[in-house]
């Protein structure tokens, strides 16, 4: 097995800083964890309309106490940065609790969370008190009837909520996820350009990617990047910007006189997996190396019966097994059952 430590018994002791690359010689640093596979949402792209009959009941959702077991264990091979995401992750009891036991960890800089923001305005005080840094709140058209459309069950008032609350509450940079859906909302680009212009409000532009069931994904609604980009320059006048909190896989651009940015997310049409720097945990215990890559370890056994050092190892089992890139033009493949909800984006 290539990669730090992993012919090793030795460990880092608790606070130590220490960094780990994967076998590509990416550092890897961020943790995504989806906390539940249940949302308040049905997006089209991403859940069916009944919803899903949830394979995990209270037995087969990780506890809080033992999410933050891996996150402290995750931080002593380099993670530093914690994102929460689901399904949706405000629907899980008592998530500030998780922040505050995240926030303890000492080599944990950065705990932010990915939400639809139904949820968010009323327990915003409480999660920033927790520990919460920041938040990315997703969201795909500003008229009402569209945003019922596409998440079936939405209210926009809710999330629009959302967003001005987080900028009360000075999260920055607040950032807004619109996956970009040719003949559904390709003709808001601008509104949500403008939005960043307006506002101190970071507006990515994500790629549609053909993820999970393939629900409402067909190949002429991918509008890839360059082509936005096109349509917004015609109307701002773009610098490239790289001054932002975080460290996904967007690209930013300021607009002249704007307040905010205005970001690109190009998994299908510029991937970034050359600077990947993440894995993933499922709600259930499993550890992913990739959104797109099938393969899995299962932490749960150890989480329930095994020693820290047996953890650490199966985490850097999963750092050193991360795929080069992914392979979204090959297809998910009927092997790869994880959904979008599951996986967290
Ligand atoms: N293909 C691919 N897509 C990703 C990856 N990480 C995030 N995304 C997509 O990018 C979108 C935004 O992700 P977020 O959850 O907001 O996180 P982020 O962009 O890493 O966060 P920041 O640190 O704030 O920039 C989501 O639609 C994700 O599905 C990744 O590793 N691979
Ligand atoms: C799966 S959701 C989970 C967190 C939360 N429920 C939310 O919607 O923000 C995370 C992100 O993945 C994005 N996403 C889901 N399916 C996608 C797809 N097929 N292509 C691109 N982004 C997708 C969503 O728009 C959202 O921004
Ligand atoms: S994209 Fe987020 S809000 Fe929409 S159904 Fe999926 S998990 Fe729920
Ligand atoms: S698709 Fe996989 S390798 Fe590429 S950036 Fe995402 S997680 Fe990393």
């Amino acid at each position: 097995m290539k990669g730090l430590y992993a012919e090793s018994h030795f460990f880092p002791i608790s606070g130590q800083r220490i960094t780990m690359k994967d076998s590509f010689g990416r550092q890897i640093n961020y943790l995504r964890i989806s906390v539940t596979d249940r949302c308040n949402l049905r997006c089209r792209y991403c859940m069916p309309e009944e919803g899903i009959e949830s394979k995990l009941g209270h037995e087969g959702v990780l506890s809080l106490e033992a999410f933050a077991r891996v996150v402290r264990l995750a931080a002593q091979v380099g993670i530093r940065k914690v994102r929460l995401t689901g399904g949706e992750p405000l629907v899980r009891r008592n998530i500030p609790q998780l922040i505050r036991y995240i926030a303890d960890v000492p080599q944990i800089d950065d705990i932010a969370l990915t939400t639809n923001g139904i949820l968010f305005a009323p327990m915003a005080e409480e999660l920033k008190a927790a520990g919460l840094n920041r938040v990315n709140i997703s969201l795909d058209s500003f008229k009402e009837d569209r945003f019922r459309f596409i998440t079936r069950v939405g209210n926009l008032d809710q999330a629009k909520k959302a967003i001005f609350k987080a900028l009360e509450l000075k999260m920055n940079p607040v950032k807004i996820n619109t996956v970009v859906i040719r003949g559904f909302n390709d003709d808001e680009i601008l509104d949500f350009a403008r939005l960043a212009y307006d506002y101190p409000l970071h507006v990515r532009f994500i790629e549609f990617m053909p993820v999970g069931d393939l629900l409402y994904w067909k190949k002429d609604r991918l509008m890839k990047t360059d082509e936005i980009l096109e349509m917004v320059k015609k109307q701002f006048l773009l610098t490239r910007f790289k001054d932002i909190r975080g460290s996904g896989p967007a690209r930013y651009y300021k607009a002249e006189g704007g307040k905010g940015s205005i970001g690109f997310i190009s998994p299908m049409s510029n991937h970034f997996c050359a600077q990947c720097n993440r894995i993933r945990m499922t709600a259930d215990g499993m550890i992913r190396g990739c959104l797109y890559d099938k393969r899995e370890v299962n932490l749960r056994p150890s989480l329930e019966n095994g020693s820290d050092e047996e953890i650490l190892n199966l985490l850097i089992e999963t750092i050193t097994q991360k795929p080069a890139r992914h392979m979204m033009d090959s297809g998910w493949g009927a092997k790869n059952e994880r959904k979008m909800f599951q996986i967290g984006g």
